[in-house]
């Protein structure tokens, strides 16, 4: 091994050596294209010629604007080509590998030693790989095998032979660390390590440490539909953005990052993940929150509670009257049986009960609802719906523009154009001559046109110009005038979308009959009751947002993105099969991946992802979908992986990582005072022992507030409040609420109250489970009064109690 260990530092220093060598040689060419595409940019114009004086001159300004304009982008092509090479390199001299293997493949007699590292670097010759990108098909066999039989496909077939060695390092700064030769898969000895560490601001990439079972995740490239459901920590989040990483680097050709869209549980989360994918070398996909994008949506027609608003009720609001019929209301308008219910509303509508805006101005109809009607229900109804509304809006464009034509003779438009003051009149005066004499491109080549034929001379046109302004600025009073109309039109708000969607909240017989039969649920009037009552106020419930805009597009057409080509879901448990219905119709070509855990569904509407149960196999069918099951969890020690897989029923199937650490500890006081005191000499303590990424994790946003008071006063130093608003993960010590902190982890977790008072309804089991799984490395867990049953059930075992519990520690 010392032997090995001099070799390898040697090769090492050879490597960095030609590293530095290839960065020298590209620096001045990024400089120089960099530079140039700079200068080309600023002297665009100056480059073109713009005349459009007659005809060929037009055609050659056009053609000189087109020619500039392939001139940059193949300067900014390789420009940023060049900067990602470069930035490579970089990247590599840092540590140019994390692993080797030596692979003497079937047939060929001798054995290639394969170093993988995060992006690839062949030497001077073109040919020879020093360092293989941890993506290339090759590279793949580091993460499938143990030394022996090994095999790995390329798009020309399945290539095998034998591993004959497989080789771990840490390098840092150009200097080896640490030199492992590994039997196991990928060394338990090194996970060990990383996983040690302490909790970051910022998610790490695992590329040197990825599993087995991981990386058939990520390099995955045949199903349309790609479903994990992993136990937590058992790095869901990780293999996602790796697979993003592979897709980028796998398809670089026709995929680009903005073609993969991320839906992140909140915006906390996505600022966590945010640095994975740029320290990988690659960019950033699109990310988002499902709740950013129903908004988009929704424009500012409507006010929409938010996803986290919806859950606070849910937890908080039991004692109200109307609670039971709004959780009915919740689990409906998620279900699938509501989805069909709006595909017939959708048909029924084809034949009545359409409902329109009227169209008005000025204090009058200028079109009415019942013209509307009649137009509409006039087409041919084999037609569809969304194709008969296109119709409709087209007629309503035309009309409109014939009724701006008969406006202009309008007594007003005469009084608003005698009063126009000079100032306004010069300003419109000086609009029309720039709009005319540049903007106004076609008019001027019909112009030209006409001057080359000779039909009339140009100082004549110019005269009849000036002629002809007094009418112009009236047409344009008119215009203006129309110009919202145009728009409302355009934006099609001449449909009646909240009377539409309101329509449906009737009495029993009524919905039926809108919806072929629908079967109704219970609750059904007081649900209608309070749909109808927040319809009235302009705002929404977060569970009615999908389903309004699912029969928006019904109605007026769907608005689908085919740009896109990679969906993933993160927290996919959370979201609703109407919401996957929804996410496959806005994106007809996109592949998706859903990653979650039911264990952590804290959702009303959650999805059960895997096994026979899961309805959202059928979303592409059985044949397209391939479901993986992730078992190991990475995140916790092993003491506090079997205190959380005790609480989940299933949860045997869990297995811990082996690190071990303490045993999550219960703490009882007589007073909140007296548990708070505790909590700060807690946290005092965990600081102490270098940990400084800390939760204290309450149940709801209230009970956060409430927590964060009595922790300051009591003179805790330094805590950030989380709340909703809050858009970065930042280091520290923070209250927060489990929902919140979905996705993210600490080195240590306080659960602020796991009392009987706090989680006791089944339905919070889940939410209880979620809290504890935050924590990496310590879990303190408190109560002023009877713990939840969710721990009395434990075996004993699995916790300390404090051994100085103060007023009595009483379990039961
Ligand atoms: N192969 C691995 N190598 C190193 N660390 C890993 C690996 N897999 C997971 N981890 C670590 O385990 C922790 C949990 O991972 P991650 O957040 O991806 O899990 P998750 O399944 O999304 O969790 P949850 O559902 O609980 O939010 C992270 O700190 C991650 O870095």
């Amino acid at each position: 091994m010392i032997n090995d260990w001099e070799q390898e530092q040697e090769r090492l220093d050879q490597v960095t050596e030609k590293l530095r060598k290839r960065i020298a040689e590209l620096e001045p060419e990024v400089a120089g294209l960099r530079s140039q595409a700079g200068e080309i940019r600023k002297r665009f114009w100056e480059e073109v010629t713009v005349n459009t004086s007659n005809n060929e001159d037009f055609e050659e300004t056009f053609y000189s604007i087109k020619q500039q304009e392939a001139l940059l982008s193949e300067r900014e092509r390789s420009y940023k080509l060049r900067v990602q090479q470069w930035k490579g390199m970089n990247k590599l001299l840092q540590s140019p590998y994390f692993g080797r293997i030596d692979f003497n493949e079937d047939g060929l007699g001798f054995s290639e030693q394969v170093y993988i590292g995060v992006s690839s670097f062949v030497d001077s010759d073109g040919l020879s790989f020093l360092v293989y990108d941890w993506r290339t098909p090759i590279a793949s066999m580091y993460y499938d095998y143990s030394p022996g039989e090994a095999a790995y496909d390329t798009p020309g077939g399945r290539i095998t032979g034998t591993m004959e060695l497989k080789r771990q390092y840490q390098i840092r700064e150009g200097r080896l660390q640490n030199v492992i030769d590994t039997s196991l898969t990928i060394g338990d000895e090194l996970l060990q390590q990383v996983l040690g560490k302490s909790a970051d601001s910022q998610m790490k990439s695992i590329v040197a440490t990825i599993q087995r079972e991981q990386n058939a995740i990520i390099r995955d490239d045949k199903s349309r539909m790609l479903i994990v459901q992993g136990a937590a920590g058992s790095g869901k989040t990780s293999a996602a953005l790796q697979r993003v990483a592979y897709l980028l680097y796998t398809h670089r050709e026709k995929l680009k990052a903005d073609q993969i869209v991320l839906f992140s549980p909140n915006p906390i989360f996505n600022s966590y993940v945010s640095t994975v994918l740029p320290e990988l070398g690659e960019e950033n996909m699109q990310q988002t929150t499902f709740q950013e994008y129903l908004e988009h949506g929704l424009g500012t027609e409507l006010r929409l509670e938010g996803p986290f608003d919806q859950i606070e009720y849910v937890l908080t609001e039991q004692a109200t009257r109307e609670y039971e019929a709004r959780l009915k209301g919740i689990e409906y308008k998620a279900s699938v049986a509501f989805l069909q219910a709006l595909q017939s509303y959708a048909g029924w509508l084809g034949r009545e009960g359409m409902r329109f805006n009227g169209i008005r101005f000025r204090d009058g109809d200028l079109i009415t609802i019942e013209q509307m009607e009649t137009k509409f229900y006039g087409y041919d109804p084999s037609i569809r719906l969304a194709n008969r509304i296109a119709m409709l809006q087209e007629w309503l464009l035309q009309e409109l523009t014939l009724l701006e034509r008969k406006e202009r003779e309008e007594p007003w438009v005469q009084e608003e154009f005698n009063y126009l003051d000079k100032e306004q009149y010069a300003a419109v005066h000086s609009e029309l001559h720039k709009e005319r004499g540049v903007f106004d491109f076609a008019e001027q080549y019909e112009e030209i046109q006409e001057f080359l034929q000779n039909k009339r001379r140009r100082d004549e046109a110019d005269f009849d110009y000036a002629e002809r302004e007094e009418e112009l600025l009236r047409d344009m009073i008119v215009k203006e005038h129309f110009k919202p109309l145009r728009r409302s039109v355009k934006r099609m708000l001449f449909i009646d979308m909240v009377g539409l969607y309101a329509q449906l909240f009737g009495d029993e017989d009524a919905y039926k009959t809108m919806t072929n039969e629908a079967e109704v649920p219970g609750h059904w009037s007081e649900m209608c009751e309070q749909t109808k009552e927040k319809l009235g106020r302009l705002e929404l419930f977060y569970e009615d947002a999908t389903p309004y805009l699912y029969l928006k597009e019904l109605v007026e057409g769907v608005r689908t993105n085919t740009e896109v080509r990679h969906i993933f879901v993160d927290e996919g448990q959370d979201y609703s099969m109407f919401q996957y219905e929804y996410l496959k119709k806005l994106f007809p070509r996109a592949r998706m991946t859903v990653l979650g855990d039911f264990g952590q569904a804290i959702f009303t509407q959650a999805t059960e992802l895997y096994g026979a149960a899961s309805p959202l196999i059928r979303l592409y069918g059985e044949a397209d979908t391939n479901l993986i099951r992730l078992v190991r969890s990475y995140r916790s020690t092993r003491e506090i992986v079997e205190f959380t897989k005790a609480l989940l029923p299933g949860g045997e199937d869990i297995v811990p990582f082996d690190r071990t650490g303490n045993k999550p500890r219960l703490t009882v006081a007589g007073s909140g005072e007296q548990l708070a005191a505790r909590m700060i000499e807690d946290l005092a303590a965990l600081h102490a022992e270098g940990f400084d990424s800390i939760a204290i994790i309450t149940k709801t946003a209230a009970e956060s507030g409430e927590a964060y008071d009595r922790l300051t006063a009591q003179g805790c130093p330094s805590l950030r409040l989380v709340t909703q608003k809050t858009l970065t993960f930042e280091k520290g010590t923070m209250v927060i609420p489990a929902y919140l902190a979905k996705g993210v982890e600490f080195d240590a977790v306080l659960i602020y109250d796991a009392s009987s008072r706090a989680y006791h309804r089944e339905s919070e089991r889940k939410l209880f489970y979620t809290a504890c799984t935050r924590a990496m490395h310590r879990l303190h867990l408190y109560a002023t009064e009877e713990w939840t049953r969710f721990i009395q059930e434990l075996d004993s075992s699995l916790y300390e109690a404090d051994p100085l519990g103060i007023g009595g520690a009483q379990l039961t």
